[in-house]
């Protein structure tokens, strides 16, 4: 029985867990409580990692996950995965979208109040200090407010219709969605981010990324209100950490209410020394309902990416398969047999590989790459090849993949024309379409027009279109044993002609070669399907 190895790198919830356990197909492996050095052996034979924001999947990590195919990462946020690396090496990333969303809206909303309230604090007076000082705690309301919210995806939009409910007034920021999805919601929609600038509170929900990192930093400071207060329940760092620390202690910042750090655990932070923030050690997602939601789909998740079935909420898969409709799916197949056809019969370094589509599978010209590359570079890397890491793996070995979408119409309903040129010069171009019998068909090979189905073993051969090819060819094959499954030919109007011939037997060097010798014979390639 197959048995595929899933390490589960942070703390997922039991129910996941016994998932897990309970697969025979699985064999899962509990590494949360081992420190870092030995988690990276632990990974070395696993097919799928289970991982939250405490394990970083960084070059280290990559470079141990040696039989990794798929990485779960139990939440969303995914900054602390090298998604460029892991799709270098083939390695598929997945989150778990959603599933804990309202626990991180809860979380944001719990910050706001505390530090509209100041609750800790007055909270730790009484209990800690004894002091019953009500005079000390005076408060600020949400109602009447104006709340700026930077990202207004699942947890920006929710918090927002939350804070609405507070009767506070929303303004967005998110240059990425439709606007209406804020206006719908009688909320006020903005691109101009000084407006966020203006707000009594300020959330922020984006992904961390380049474009976000720093995104409220000195300079963004000094132009809100006085007073303002700031929640981050994202990611440490899309608030710039020094001028989060200056503004509250010079007191333009009243409150802060951070959930998360630049760097975590963070135990020894400055903020952590101010009275005028609210922390929480990055717990936007720790609600037992979220996490038996994320521990659930998560292993649901690796069981399926383990067994090679799905590849939920891939991030780095460049062909969305619920976008691609059926009828270009064996197209995919086809090219990527091309691919692999045509590297076999060069047998040389691929420059170029061009991709053409036309008909309706001109629109799907590039996931075809993908799959033509896929097939081409099978035969000559010794990676693994797929189609994440496809594209990486062409840019290393310096071939140029080229993709063309034709509009003018053919004979054919869908034809596919993979072109493969090699560093010497040499080039092959085959033209195929699919029937409605579903059989691959090319229909033509170097402007030869020839109906032959792509499949088994086949000989090409190129010769001068001048009597008694054919019986030669027939004849060295018959002496070396080989028996001829169909034979096609095709001529062009420059007295040349082409046979492909498909073969029950595999080919040895020395009947290639005694082809090659037959008078008129200008090129055999040989291929194995
Ligand atoms: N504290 C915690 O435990 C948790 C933190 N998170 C963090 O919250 C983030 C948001 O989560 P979701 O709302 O589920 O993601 P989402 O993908 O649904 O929403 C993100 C939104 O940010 C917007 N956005 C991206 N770049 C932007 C930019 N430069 N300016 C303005 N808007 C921009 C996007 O258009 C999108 O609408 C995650 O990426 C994660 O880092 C998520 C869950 C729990
Ligand atoms: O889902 C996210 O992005 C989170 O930040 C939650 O992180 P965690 O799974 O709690 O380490």
């Amino acid at each position: 029985m197959q048995k595929y190895t899933i390490v589960v790198c942070d703390h997922i919830h039991e129910a996941g867990l016994e998932m897990l356990q309970n697969d025979k197909n699985i064999n899962f492996i509990m590494a949360a409580d081992e420190d870092k050095e030995k988690l990276l052996t632990i990974i070395e034979s696993a097919d799928v990692a289970i991982t939250r924001s405490s394990t970083d999947v960084d070059a280290k990590f990559i470079a141990h996950a040696k039989n990794m195919k798929a990485i779960v990462r139990a939440g969303v946020g995914v900054d602390n995965v090298d998604i460029a690396g892991c799709s270098k090496e083939g390695i598929i990333v997945m989150n778990v979208p959603t599933a804990n969303t309202i626990a991180a809206v809860e979380l944001t909303m719990a910050h706001m109040l505390s530090c509209m309230r100041m609750f800790p604090y007055s909270h730790n007076h009484l209990k800690l200090d004894r002091v019953w000082k009500r005079e000390k705690w005076y408060g600020y309301e949400l109602k009447g407010k104006k709340l700026g919210v930077i990202g207004f995806g699942n947890i920006g939009s929710r918090v927002a219709k939350r804070a609405q409910a507070f009767e506070m007034d929303i303004i967005a920021y998110d240059p990425y969605i439709n606007p209406s999805k804020v206006t719908d919601l009688d909320m006020v929609y903005t691109k101009n981010f000084e407006d966020i600038l203006s707000c009594d509170i300020i959330t922020i929900h984006t992904p961390k990324n380049k474009e976000t990192v720093n995104m409220i930093d000195v300079a963004e400071i000094a132009k809100m209100k006085d007073g303002v207060v700031l929640i981050n329940c994202a990611r440490g760092g899309l608030y710039n950490e020094e001028a989060l620390y200056a503004g509250l202690t010079s007191g333009k910042i009243r409150f802060a209410g951070i959930d998360v750090f630049m760097k975590e655990p963070a135990t020894n932070h400055p903020l952590l020394d101010l009275d005028n923030v609210t922390v929480s050690p990055h717990l936007g997602a720790n609600t037992y309902e979220s996490q038996y939601n994320i521990g659930v789909q998560a292993a649901e998740n690796a069981i399926a990416a383990a067994k090679g079935i799905s590849y939920a909420h891939a991030m780095n898969l460049p062909i969305d398969e619920s976008k691609i409709p059926p009828f270009v799916k064996p197209f995919l197949e086809m090219g990527q047999t091309i691919g692999f056809l045509e590297t076999q019969l060069n047998q040389s370094q691929i420059v170029t590989i061009k991709v053409s589509g036309q008909g309706e599978i001109a629109k799907y010209v590039d996931s075809l790459a993908t799959f033509v590359a896929v097939g081409a570079m099978s035969q000559i890397s010794d990676n693994t090849i797929n189609y994440v890491n496809a594209d990486f793996v062409a840019k290393e070995k310096g071939i140029k993949i080229e993709t063309e979408a034709l509009l003018d119409s053919t004979v054919y309903k869908n034809l596919i024309t993979i072109k493969l040129t090699t560093a010497e010069g040499g080039t092959t171009t085959i033209s195929a379409t699919i029937f409605d019998d579903n059989v691959f068909r090319i229909v033509s090979i170097d402007g030869f027009d020839i109906e032959v189905a792509l499949k088994g073993d086949m000989i090409i051969l190129k010769n001068q279109d001048v009597p008694g090819v054919i019986g030669n060819i027939g004849s060295t094959l018959a002496k070396h044993n080989v028996n001829i499954a169909d034979f096609s030919l095709a001529r062009n109007d420059k007295k040349q002609a082409l046979a492909v011939i498909l073969v029950d037997n595999v080919i040895s060097d020395d009947t290639l070669e005694e082809l090659l010798r037959i008078d008129a014979c200008s090129s055999v390639q040989y291929a194995r399907l």
